[in-house]
């Protein structure tokens, strides 16, 4: 008994960890070796990311280096990635809100850091890294917002696009920076800003390295409504009313609904269809669908 229950664990940590290699864009294929990588990123800690999964199943991620303006330090690189796999994990969840401690959101990667890794392998490495987490993170079953107080720069703005939605709170910024730092995005937040906005408004944003106010991004559609507080429980209390109007439901249908927008979003129109059959295949005759046909309520 004991035997098998240790093989099954063994067999579904494998599944896990062969599932979060083939949803990761960078591995050793592309001399990418992603445990020296996290050794490097140790050595420039500080601050924290901390989860809550709220009885709703609407999870709320919390950037916490305020004194660093809620820079990302390495070890808060490495704990994004951890608390990604959690959420991946999570089969109650239906949403996530990300927001950063001391009222603003993220000044971008931690420019110590940043010194002290300033060469071009080393920048390409944290690169592969920051992308392959949030490409896992835009990826959750989960409807995901960021909710921007303060300032989003550089890295900070570019965490917001690998987000479903944008709330912005009233004299918020998001701004990336880049260009002011020599740079351009790197954590995937050029390709992301295109389809958010397309590629008019994304070349003014990244090359006129302006700041972006809640009206400015409203009317280009990168944020989906501006807030009426500014203080973070305030805000916090709002996004979330604000997110409960999309998690309203079964955990399994709002993480089906997330499932064929992503396919959507990312794969050609044919895997996308296939993707959206197999998903629809996981929810027809669910307890949700048969309970639905047993109330058989009138959607008036
Ligand atoms: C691929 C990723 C690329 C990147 O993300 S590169 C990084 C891009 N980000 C930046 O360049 C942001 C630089 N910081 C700023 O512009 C300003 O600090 C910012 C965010 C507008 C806030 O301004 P203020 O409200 O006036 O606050 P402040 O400047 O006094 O900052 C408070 C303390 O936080 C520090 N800080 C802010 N952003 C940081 C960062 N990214 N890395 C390291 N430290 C950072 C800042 O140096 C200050 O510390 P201290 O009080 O001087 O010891």
């Amino acid at each position: 008994m004991a035997v098998s229950l240790w093989k099954n664990l063994l067999q579904t940590t494998k599944e896990r960890i062969l599932q979060q290699r083939r949803m990761s864009l960078y591995n050793g294929a592309h001399g990418y070796d992603e445990e020296l990588l996290k050794k490097k990123l140790q050595q420039f800690a500080g601050g924290s990311i901390n989860l809550s999964k709220e009885d709703n199943g609407i999870g709320i991620l919390t950037l916490n280096n305020p004194k660093l303006m809620n820079a990302f330090t390495g070890t808060m690189m490495v704990e994004l990635q951890e608390r990604v796999t959690e959420l991946e994990n999570w089969k109650d969840g239906k949403g996530l809100i990300i927001y950063g401690a001391g009222n603003t959101f993220c000044s971008g990667s931690d420019l110590n850091a940043v010194k002290a890794i300033s060469n071009s392998q080393d920048g390409m490495n944290m690169c592969m890294f920051m992308q392959n987490t949030l490409t896992r993170l835009m990826r959750l079953p989960l409807i995901s917002v960021a909710l921007v107080q303060g300032k989003a720069f550089g890295g900070g703005a570019e965490l917001t696009t690998a987000c479903d939605f944008r709330l912005m709170t009233p004299g918020s910024e998001i701004r990336f920076v880049h260009k002011h730092m020599g740079l351009v995005p790197g954590w995937g937040g050029a390709a992301r800003l295109v389809r958010i906005v397309g590629s008019g408004a994304a070349l003014q944003l990244l090359s006129g390295a302006a700041g972006v106010d809640p009206e400015r991004a409203l009317h280009l559609g990168l944020s989906e409504e501006t807030l009426s507080s500014s203080d973070e429980t305030g805000a916090l209390e709002e996004a979330q009313a604000w997110l409960s109007q999309y998690t309203e439901g079964p955990a399994t249908v709002i993480q089906a609904v997330k499932k064929v927008v992503t396919a959507g979003r990312e794969l050609p129109v044919e895997a996308a269809l296939r993707t959206e059959k197999d998903v629809f295949g996981t929810v027809w005759g669910g307890p949700a669908n048969l309970q639905a046909l047993v109330r058989r309520p009138k959607h008036k």
